[in-house]
């Protein structure tokens, strides 16, 4: 599958996001190694931390239904340059992302900008880095 297709489907998912509180819309298309691709949006709540962002509704329903071999993701926003994971998005997306695992963040005037999973989180803590402290 084309980025350009994958970037298609975010901007449908985008268009499902529940937002009545910042009426900011983001969608995400997460593609797995067998051709199936997982949709997301944000889904906001009046109490609004418990808010889930479009990337990881689409990773979360993924391992939901146990599928674990992703191969893209792409994400959408009315953003002026193409939009940015938050930082909460940027760690659960490396729990489960390889390093080189592509990211295309767009825009819905056709900005893209494509990076790794190393790029979008360098340095990350991972569970690796928990090792010394087992018995
Ligand atoms: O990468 C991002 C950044 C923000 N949001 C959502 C969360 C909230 O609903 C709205 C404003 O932060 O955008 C996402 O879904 N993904
Ligand atoms: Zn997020």
């Amino acid at each position: 599958m084309e980025q350009t297709e994958l970037i298609s489907l975010a901007k449908e998912a985008h268009g499902k996001a529940y937002t009545p509180y910042s009426k900011f819309n983001v969608g995400a298309a997460l593609l797995m190694k067998s051709g199936k691709v997982y949709l997301g949006c944000n889904i906001e709540n009046a109490a609004y931390p418990v808010t889930i962002c479009a990337e990881r509704t689409a990773i979360f329903k993924a391992i939901s239904e146990g599928e674990y071999d992703f191969d893209q993701l792409a994400v959408v926003a009315d953003t002026e340059r193409p939009v940015p994971p938050c930082g909460s998005c940027r760690q659960v997306l490396s729990e489960f992302f390889t390093k080189e695992t592509l990211i295309h963040t767009s825009n819905l005037t056709g900005d893209i900008k494509t990076i790794t999973m190393e790029e979008l989180l360098p340095f990350s803590f991972a569970a690796s880095d928990m090792e010394k402290n087992k018995n």
